[in-house]
């Protein structure tokens, strides 16, 4: 569920600074369970008539690449304060009111948006969530404790920070200082703020081991889906056979309403198993012959689609192929990078392996090939 914000609502996502805390790439690119920060922080607004996503310009290109046509995307400045003022100058005349989301909290709940927006609604001029203060306070220096502090109606502040756009927009101008967050610029200009439930899962990504707080707290609510499928097909006339994607010259072929591509079928089978969507037969009968010599990818892609459409990423998939002949080694790096083109994922979550069965059985008599897959997808 997204928040439907109410006709006027706008919101601002932060995203121009460099997270040199965090290291390495801009905190808000990187991955997190198969996202990234910011794809994730967006996504929360996706209830919102207008998004304006304010990114630094070295990133400019790939926030297009991501994210255009959803959201208005402009450059940021060197602070904050001043990325959030491109932000509001983008907004100008298009909204009443505002909420600003620093890009680097990507679990921020529908809740908690939900409450800085309830407390605009009944009038409050400027509305944020936060935490009290639960800890015990102390000052300290030299890894010593020097001082105890009082830790009464002190709060730990938080994003989303709600106001009326033309008054949070004289405040940045009248104070373009750097301030630590817009609440700050709100109190100087003398709007009174009202505080709002916070959460401890929207936690701001600042150093690196918040990535990994964020994995463990996404890992909690994480929607994990195994597929499995199995497929059989028989050796017949021919000189070539398909498998996962991949034309091998052999002394047969495979006999099939389609292409016959086996190790297709199974993983194919294991999406829709995963989603709980039945098998091949269900989205392609083998009774209608528009599927007669069909290339297999068509029912990779459809599964896969499928899969994104309903906001899964793919963990992993695993092929194995059961023959005597052919030999599947040579071939299974192409058939794994086919696999992961169709399904555009990354060739090192696709495995592609073969085994024999002893000689025993149908495929140890080579009278078919026998293939199985396993499918993880994963939903946060
Ligand atoms: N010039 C800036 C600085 C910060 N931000 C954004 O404001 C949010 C909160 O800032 P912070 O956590 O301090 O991010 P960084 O400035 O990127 O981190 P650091 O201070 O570690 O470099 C982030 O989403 C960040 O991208 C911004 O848009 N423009
Ligand atoms: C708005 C804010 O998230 C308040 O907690 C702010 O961005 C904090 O940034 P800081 O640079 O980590 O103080």
């Amino acid at each position: 569920m997204t928040v439907r914000a109410p006709a006027g609502y706008a919101a601002i996502v932060t995203a121009a600074g460099r997270g040199t805390r965090a290291g390495g790439e801009p905190k808000q690119w990187r991955d997190l369970a198969g996202r990234s920060v910011l794809a994730r922080s967006l996504d929360a607004f996706a209830g919102f008539g207008r998004v304006v996503l304010v990114v630094h310009p070295d990133d400019m290109a790939r926030a297009l690449r991501d994210f255009a046509g959803g959201v208005t995307i402009v450059t940021g400045g060197d602070t904050r304060a001043a990325s959030v003022m491109a932000g509001l100058e983008a907004l100008q005349g298009q909204a009443t009111h505002v909420l600003i989301h620093d890009g680097a909290r990507p679990l921020v709940s529908d809740a908690v948006i939900r409450g800085v927006i309830d407390a605009l609604q009944v009038g409050a001029p400027a509305a944020a969530p936060a935490l009290p203060v639960t800890d015990a306070l102390w000052r300290g220096g030299d890894n010593t404790v020097t001082a105890t502090a009082p830790r009464d109606g002190l709060f730990r502040a938080q994003t989303p920070q709600g106001f009326a756009l033309d008054q949070i927009s004289k405040a940045h101008r009248l104070h373009p200082d750097n301030a630590a967050d817009d609440v700050e610029l709100a109190l100087k200009a003398g709007i009174p703020v009202a505080i709002t439930p916070g959460s401890e899962d929207n936690l701001k990504i600042t150093f690196p081991a918040d990535f990994a707080r964020a994995e463990r707290i996404l890992g909690a609510a994480m929607d994990i889906r195994l597929g499995n499928g199995y497929d059989v097909h028989a050796f017949g006339p021919g000189d070539h056979v398909w498998l996962c994607g991949v034309r091998i010259a052999h002394e047969a072929g495979l006999v099939g309403h389609s292409d016959a591509d086996v190790g297709m079928h199974a993983l194919t089978d294991a999406i829709y198993g995963a989603l709980a969507e039945g098998d091949i037969g269900r989205h392609f009968p083998p009774s209608d012959p528009q599927w007669k010599g069909a290339d297999s990818a068509i029912f990779l892609r459809h599964a896969a689609d499928l899969a994104r459409e309903r906001g899964f990423t793919f963990g992993n998939a695993d092929v194995t192929l059961i023959c005597e002949a052919p030999k599947i080694g040579p071939h299974a790096q192409a058939m794994q990078a086919r696999l992961a083109q169709i399904m555009h994922v990354d060739p090192a979550r696709i495995s592609v392996k073969a085994t024999t069965s002893e000689r025993l059985g149908f495929t140890g008599r080579r009278e078919g090939i026998a293939a199985i897959a396993t499918a993880a997808l994963m939903k946060a």
